[in-house]
């Protein structure tokens, strides 16, 4: 009897560990859930999939965003005017998440999730078939009040690991993010950037020595050569900003040069 396709935690673990056997590099475009409306928001999800995204992470539209530089920002709110919300965008998971292979990870700050109910919002998440979580204003020590709900669903909650760190801490996230572990490259907020962070080399050496999953490395990665830059260190990428202009401008070749360094020859 073949075993039915089960979304989260696993998928999204055996999903980018088999990319990386293959030689490969992990890429994860973020974009922002309903940007240019919420009927918009499969086939966007379809194209980028069928692309060669690994994973795809979905922006959930808050009206105070911490982390957000102005690109994201932006398309939050581009997105709240067409009235997306965390229950519109986890209704249209419901009904069409089977149309897109990659597995997909929500980004949402813990306000929206606390208005929706923490217990309800991990079951609807299960439901719609969401395979990650970054909570990116839940500090370690808060997780507590999800985690256990999560890790019951066979959600992974995904770490961010910022660069000002310290050891002890970075070592913590590490062993226990689950999915991917998220390197913040940047001391800063989100948006493109003419170059990348230099010498993360020990950085990255760590992190991998005590993460159980893919270490990727995000903020401000927006060309092909940060891309294969980044690539020499890291086990794969998330871009968001980049992704973001150049679906404004329906402009899917240039996305598909940012995946071309992440794929072996
Ligand atoms: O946009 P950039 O610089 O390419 O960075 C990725 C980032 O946008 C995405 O992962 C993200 C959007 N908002 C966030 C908030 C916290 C952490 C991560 C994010």
């Amino acid at each position: 009897m073949s075993k039915t396709l089960t979304y989260g935690r696993e998928y999204l673990e055996t999903t980018l560990n088999h990319t990386i056997k293959k030689e490969n590099k992990a890429f994860i475009p973020y974009i922002m859930a309903g940007d240019g409306g919420i009927n918009q928001l499969i086939p966007t999800l379809k194209q980028l999939s069928e692309a060669g995204a690994s994973a795809i992470e979905l922006g959930i539209p808050f009206s105070d965003p911490v982390a957000d530089g102005p690109t994201i920002q932006e398309a939050g709110k581009r997105a709240l005017k067409e009235n997306v919300s965390l229950r519109s965008v986890l209704e249209v998971l419901k009904s069409s998440r089977q149309q897109v292979s990659a597995p997909i990870i929500f980004m949402t700050y813990i306000n929206p999730i606390f208005k929706y109910g923490i217990n309800q919002f991990v079951k609807d998440a299960q439901i719609a078939g969401v395979d990650g979580l970054i909570i990116p204003d839940l500090p370690l020590e808060q997780q507590h009040i999800i985690s256990d709900q999560l890790s019951e669903a066979g959600i992974a909650l995904i770490q961010l690991v910022s660069l000002t760190s310290s050891k002890e801490r970075i070592q913590e996230l590490a062993e226990i993010s689950q999915g991917f572990t998220y390197a913040i490259t940047v001391n800063g907020i989100t948006g493109t950037r003419n170059e990348v962070s230099q010498n993360l080399t020990d950085h990255f050496q760590q992190l991998k020595t005590h993460s159980n999953v893919p270490v990727l490395a995000g903020f401000g990665i927006s060309r092909p050569e940060h891309v294969q830059q980044m690539c020499e260190i890291a086990d794969g990428v998330i871009v968001g900003s980049k992704i973001i202009d150049l679906l404004q401008d329906d402009d899917i070749n240039s996305i598909k040069r940012l995946i071309e360094p992440t794929r072996s020859k």
